[in-house]
């Protein structure tokens, strides 16, 4: 029975799935925004065990909204100080932490078996498709969850069941063609990359080619100018030669506020449609600049004239020069050539692609912007917002709560099928096999009827209907290339077991595989029928050591079969033994014929959440009309939440304020 602290949860909960959820790991990766909202939330609900893996330390500016840590805990480990924090909220919790990428090896498959369920509050796409293909490894219910401004979203996902996280395609981050950027500007934030991703590296960086930004993709516009792009770069590299010299900030301007653009200017096509540039002049600038008011670059919330833009890209221009002068003289003279990269947070940094970019802007007629608004632009920051982030963290939870009642429906039906084997007269008999393997389709029935209760919810801005709208959770999209897969584990001794073995002894005589397949591994193409270069190699040299994985992709005309996921386990076996073994023949079903058309895309590394009233019109909740008790799947509660709220609560919650305990349930139907 709840006491003391637990009242409140045992009461809400119900006794069965309190007492569960004390017994329950958790697994919860990244502890920023939602993360510490998270975790607090796991805490005072009382979750027994809760493992906390984030690679950061604590910024200045997270403090605003990570309200676990504190002036005093800038630059220390995340994951430590949170469990530190949260720690303190309930005794009764164990808190386990690690300073470490979630990628580390040691966090394998294995290790995410220990959990009964994994919360995602990661900030990347990256990270978040990997804790996706541990928990399909693994089979542990993923909630995975994300903010961006005042939208949210969180998902639940598992194995066979539900649509995991690259079941939908993810888009890449928003790039711009390279023309757009480096010849015909049209808004603010195409001047602002330019200064950003062109201007600044090739001054103070490595070359623009590595800027995710620029799309170089030679399309028809693109490829014309290209190439005259490319000349600029060079001239541009060869004035960074000069920098120290008096002469510099003038060439630097001449070069790309004058020069290039009497070019671009020269090129009549390119303005018929459009207004041709006008290029700025130095010494008419610098005779308006004891006009400037000093402390200029402190005004950050209005647009600066142009005469005040070019005093702050002389003086930044001026500083940062000083900079990369001053590493270059301590450099050791080994070490590639120093540089500098763009920082938000770097006041020096940022003073010179606002002034650039403003500029540009003006000799564009495009609008100038401000210092701030070019802060938020050039460092892709959109406001995170600690609301939408405590209520994204909440829901995560009342979402586990009904991961955690699936989980409950599979350990008794289990528990009870393990008795019958005790008691029943013999294993072996057919009765207790037919027994046996009915339970394990009622218990899967079980759990998937549990689970089905669990829901993808949206966050929205206000201004629709409502502010949280939901969806039923959609079954795996049959052509997800992640999670629609066949997986197996085989052992190999990685010193003796070469590409070649796997290829013709496991896959073509065990596995019946024909001559078009085609081997992946993290780091890309081990094999196909073209690239037979890897066959004599072992293991041990390609470096597959134990817990890598490799995926067979089958490219046979008919009757291809879905990916194989093979996860190896490294083993010496002796001389006369297989060097190469699976540990149990998978069964790989055939790639269905038609493919799913393609989902709505879900945005950069953060979700983006689709609008409340498409939600609501594509879940029953129509017109903001709400759904029947049974269409909601409330039937059979609804009643006994009426009489009597936290006795049994059982499935889904609807709010009820009671009186007479003074619990009030959750709606998030
Ligand atoms: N591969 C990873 N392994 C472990 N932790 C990760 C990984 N990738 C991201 N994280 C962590 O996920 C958290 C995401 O939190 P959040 O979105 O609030 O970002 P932030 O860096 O704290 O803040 P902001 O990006 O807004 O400045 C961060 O603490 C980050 O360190
Ligand atoms: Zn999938």
């Amino acid at each position: 029975m709840a006491t003391g602290r637990d009242k409140h949860a045992g009461k809400s909960l119900g006794s069965n799935l309190h007492a569960r959820i004390k017994q329950a790991r958790v697994l919860m990766v990244g502890a920023g925004g939602i993360g510490c909202e998270l975790l607090k939330n796991l805490v005072l609900t009382g979750f027994g065990e809760i493992h906390i893996v984030d690679l950061d330390t604590i910024d200045l500016s997270n403090l605003n909204r990570q309200f676990l840590f504190r002036n005093e805990h800038i630059k220390k480990s995340k994951a430590l100080v949170a469990k530190e924090s949260a720690g303190r909220f309930n005794p009764n919790v164990k808190i386990e932490a690690y300073h470490d990428n979630i990628k580390d090896p040691r966090f394998n498959v294995a290790w995410f078996k220990k959990f009964d369920i994994v919360f995602n509050a990661l900030d990347n796409l990256e990270a978040r498709r990997h804790v996706n293909k541990m928990c399909l490894a693994a089979d542990v219910p993923l909630v995975e969850s994300g903010t961006t401004g005042f939208n949210g979203q969180v998902q639940v996902i598992q194995k066979g069941k539900t649509q995991c996280y690259d079941c939908t395609p993810k888009e890449a981050p928003k790039s711009f063609p390279v023309c757009t950027i480096r010849s015909t500007p049209s808004q603010p934030i195409h001047c602002i990359v330019w200064a950003k991703s062109y201007l600044f590296t090739e001054i103070f960086g490595t070359s623009e080619d590595d800027a995710p930004e620029l799309d170089h993709s030679e399309d028809s516009e693109n490829r014309r100018e290209i190439e005259n792009l490319r000349h600029e770069s060079q001239a541009l590299k060869r004035i960074r030669g000069s920098m120290g010299s008096e002469e510099f900030p003038k060439l630097i301007f001449d070069k790309v506020f004058k020069e290039d653009i009497e070019r671009l200017r020269s090129m009549e096509d390119m303005w018929k449609t459009r207004k041709a540039p006008i290029a700025l002049d130095f010494e008419d600038l610098l005779k308006a600049l004891p006009t400037v008011e000093k402390n200029i670059a402190k005004k950050d919330q209005t647009a600066w004239t142009v005469k005040e833009n070019f005093a702050v890209f002389l003086h930044s221009l001026r500083r940062l020069s000083d900079r990369m002068q001053e590493t270059k003289a301590n450099a050791d003279t080994d070490n590639s050539p120093p540089i500098l990269s763009f920082d938000k947070d770097d006041e020096d940094t940022l003073d010179f692609v606002a002034a650039s970019a403003n500029l540009r802007s003006i000799i564009f007629g495009i609008e100038g912007r401000s210092k701030f608004d070019i802060k938020q632009m050039a460092g892709n920051i959109i406001p995170a917002i600690a609301t939408t982030n405590a209520m994204t963290a909440s829901i995560c939870v009342l979402q586990a709560f009904k991961v955690m009642r699936a989980v409950m429906a599979k350990d008794e039906l289990s528990a009870k099928l393990n008795e019958t084997q005790l008691t029943g007269s013999s294993e072996e008999s057919p009765k207790a096999k037919v027994e046996a393997a009915q339970a394990e389709v009622k218990t899967d029935e079980a759990f998937s009827q549990k689970l089905s209760k669990a829901k993808m919810v949206f966050l929205a801005p206000n201004g629709t209907e409502r502010r949280l709208t939901t969806e039923g959770l959609s079954s795996p999209n049959a052509s997800c290339p992640v999670c629609s897969v066949a997986q197996s584990t085989i052992v190999v001794d990685a010193s003796r077991a070469t590409l070649n073995d796997l290829v013709e002894d496991l896959l073509r005589l065990q596995l019946g595989y024909g001559e078009e397949f085609s081997i992946n591994s993290e780091v890309g193409l081990l094999y196909d029928p073209e690239e037979d270069a890897n066959l004599n190699k072992t293991f041990a040299e390609l470096g597959l050591n134990n817990d890598a994985s490799i995926t067979v992709i089958d490219d046979a005309d008919e009757g291809a079969r879905v990916n194989l996921v093979l996860h190896i386990s490294e083993q010496r076996m002796g001389s006369e033994a297989k060097p190469i073994d699976l540990t149990q023949k998978p069964e790989i079903p055939l790639k269905p014929k038609a493919a799913t058309p393609p989902a709505e895309t879900n945005g950069d590394s953060r979700p983006i959440v689709t609008n409340g009233l498409t939600n609501g019109a594509t879940n029953g909740d129509t017109n903001g009309i709400k759904r029947t008790a049974d269409e909601a799947g409330l039937e059979d509660d609804l009643d006994k939440k009426k009489s009597k709220v936290a006795a049994t609560p059982d499935d889904d919650f609807v709010i009820v304020d009671d009186a007479h305990d003074g619990i009030i349930v959750l709606d998030d139907d």
